[in-house]
């Protein structure tokens, strides 16, 4: 089994792969050669997960072909925005079995593509071979072997339950779904409605307005999935609610802290260098708001955290504005 990307969900989650199968060989590839000698030599990678001891059976390499020969599985891990940059080199090097899992929760700025869709058009693999994995799934508290849910969704429901038995450890516990779309759309928008929580709890707002930014934002993320083709079944589920209520409470989430840093008054510039760790919903926001544009839905509370982002709107206005908008119907589905 082969992941490339191993920073803090990368390398996370080849201890989960190693730890479900202790007889097979698990290898991470780094694009920082100390970061792959760190973690063979020393089963450690101390940047992202402090001591955590990674299993016996990982190991990693900074030189591609050597992690994906013979692989069966080939899991995905670096950030969104970098993505498509990667894979024609990695595409010759992919055995013609493997099945691709992206672990990424961002959207495509430019394309608004779900990274399953670029891993499509890229790599010209078929449905059957792609899949994805999204749930409320802090990387730090997995490591610690904190008990977990998650969700492995490809459109054939044979690969998607090969693929949740290969991750199944004592402390993961993957359920299965063919709704690619609902899966990543609520592993992307959440990142985005974490920024909008963060920014509210950094302007010293309480509990009252956190529940009320996260309950709207479900609602604004189905309409999006839906519009998309997803289902709102999954939003209900572990990728949807489930996610959105981890990243929103957790100070772990990099999105979360991000939008804290933002509700304090610094710069979206100053946020970005104390962030050593990707977040995001930062990039992703833009790409949402567009997708939704393009489709007719209604995103007020992404609209707001872009208005933010781009300095067109003070995190103090950003309250007013989301509730002097007209009054409506709470079941309101209309996009
Ligand atoms: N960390 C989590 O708790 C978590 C959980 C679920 C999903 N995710 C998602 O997983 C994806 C990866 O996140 P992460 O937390 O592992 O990020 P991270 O910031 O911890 O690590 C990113 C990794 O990608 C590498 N990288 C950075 N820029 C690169 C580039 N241009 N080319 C190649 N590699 C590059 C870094 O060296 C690092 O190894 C993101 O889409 C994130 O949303 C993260
Ligand atoms: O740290 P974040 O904000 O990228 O969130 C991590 C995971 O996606 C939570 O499920």
């Amino acid at each position: 089994m082969a992941v490339l990307g191993s920073g803090s969900w990368g390398t996370t989650f080849a201890k989960v792969l190693a730890d479900a199968a202790p007889d097979t060989d698990v290898m991470l590839w780094s694009r920082r050669p100390e970061v792959a000698e760190e973690i063979s030599v020393h089963h450690r990678n101390s940047r992202y997960l402090g001591d955590t001891l990674l299993p016996g059976n990982v190991s990693a390499s900074a030189v591609i072909d050597a992690v994906l020969a013979d692989s069966d599985l080939v899991v995905l891990a670096v950030p969104a925005q970098t993505l498509r940059a990667q894979l024609p080199a990695w595409r010759p090097l992919i055995p013609p079995h493997a099945v691709v899992v992206s672990l990424m929760k961002g959207l495509e700025v430019g394309t608004d593509a779900r990274m399953s869709e670029v891993i499509a058009e890229e790599l010209a693999l078929p449905p059957e071979r792609i899949a994805v994995l999204s749930g409320p799934n802090l990387a730090m508290e997995i490591a610690r072997e904190e008990p977990t849910a998650s969700v492995v969704a490809c459109p054939d429901h044979d690969t998607a339950t090969w693929i949740a038995a290969a991750c199944t450890a004592s402390y993961f516990r993957p359920y299965t779904s063919t709704d690619v779309i609902g899966v990543e759309i609520g592993g992307i928008v959440k990142n985005v409605i974490a920024l909008a929580v963060g920014i509210c709890e950094g302007r010293r707002m309480g509990d009252n307005t956190k529940a009320s930014v996260i309950t709207r934002g479900l609602a604004e993320t189905t309409r999006l999935a839906v519009a998309l083709g997803g289902r709102p079944e999954t939003m209900a589920g572990l990728a949807g609610m489930g996610d959105l209520i981890a990243t929103c409470s957790s100070a772990l989430s990099r999105n979360h802290t991000a939008g804290h840093l933002l509700g304090q008054g610094l710069t979206l510039d100053q946020v970005t260098v104390r962030m050593n760790q990707t977040a995001e919903g930062i990039k992703s926001a833009q790409a949402v708001l567009d997708s939704a544009t393009k489709l007719g839905v209604d995103m007020p509370i992404t609209a707001s955290v872009v208005a933010v982002l781009q300095g067109r709107l003070s995190v103090n206005d950003l309250g007013p504005r989301l509730l002097a908008r007209n009054l409506k119907p709470e079941g309101d589905h209309a996009p």
